[in-house]
């Protein structure tokens, strides 16, 4: 869908934070969802700095992350970055990009990491992991002394699991059986819990980078206490992991009709 958004390019980008605020001149463009991710992606490699080991996210949005650090590389705007991709998926972009690699065992500490989220909160809270990758991006992103998250403006919700899905990751072993208890765990909010597939006719399951499935959590509801939902959740054996990423994100870039702005914890 398109959005109508001034001209807003690059570093031509406004960089208050706080609410959206409206632009003098009138909206002369319309930029596509994808546009808006792109212009987040771009203002989070602004952070960049050589010499860092940087946590790269997964998805449509860090895709542009990913991609700009490459061109910045190329151009020798950056030098001896090492780059920690958060799936198989980003490894895979990375490396044909020919950004250096590691992982954690090598690199524990991570100067910053740039990802995407399926929602963000009031509180920057997020919601991770539709697109399949949150176990390895939430061990990538708890290690890093920055985390930066860039959405466009869709992607701001009122409450966790308001606009769709909250994912968890759970071990293949009778996964009917989490499945039925991740659901009780919710009943109070409304919720249904679906195994995702690969979305093909045969319904085979979504496995992930780690050989594991996915539950989504669908809430009719706000649940409420995320701490407490989160603990709950974990303390169920057969989970791996869940999708709410509380209190992680150092700084949020948000992309939107009326220009960029960047919230900070
Ligand atoms: O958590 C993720 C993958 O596991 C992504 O960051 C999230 O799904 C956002 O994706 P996109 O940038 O394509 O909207």
């Amino acid at each position: 869908m398109a959005i109508p958004c001034p001209p807003l390019l690059g570093s031509e980008l406004p960089m208050e934070g706080g609410p959206l605020s409206p632009l003098s001149s009138p909206p002369q463009v319309v930029l596509t969802q994808d546009e808006l991710k792109k212009i987040a992606a771009y203002k989070a490699v602004e952070f960049v700095q050589s010499g860092m080991v940087i946590g790269l996210g997964t998805g449509s949005t860090a895709k542009h992350a990913v991609d700009r650090i490459a061109d910045l590389l190329r151009q020798g705007k950056l030098n001896n970055i090492i780059g920690i991709p958060t799936s198989k998926k980003t490894h895979q972009q990375a490396l044909s990009l020919g950004i250096p690699l590691s992982d954690l065992d090598s690199h524990p500490i991570v100067d910053l990491a740039i990802d995407g989220a399926d929602e963000v909160d009031g509180d920057l809270n997020l919601v991770k992991g539709r697109g399949g990758s949150l176990l390895r991006e939430k061990m990538i992103e708890s290690a890093c002394k920055k985390f930066v998250v860039i959405v466009d403006e869709s992607k701001l919700i009122p409450h966790i699991g308001a606009s769709g899905a909250m994912p968890v990751e759970i071990v293949p072993f009778c996964w009917k059986f989490t499945q039925e208890r991740l659901q009780q765990l919710f009943d109070y909010a409304g919720c249904m819990a679906k195994l995702r597939t690969n979305g093909d006719e045969n319904g085979e399951p979504f496995v992930t980078d780690n050989g594991n499935y996915i539950i989504d959590l669908y809430f009719k509801k706000d649940i409420g206490d995320l701490k407490a939902s989160s603990d709950a959740i974990l303390r169920l054996a057969g989970v791996v992991e869940h999708g709410m990423f509380l209190g992680m994100a150092t700084t949020v870039i948000v992309a939107g009709e009326l220009g960029v702005t960047i919230k900070n914890k």
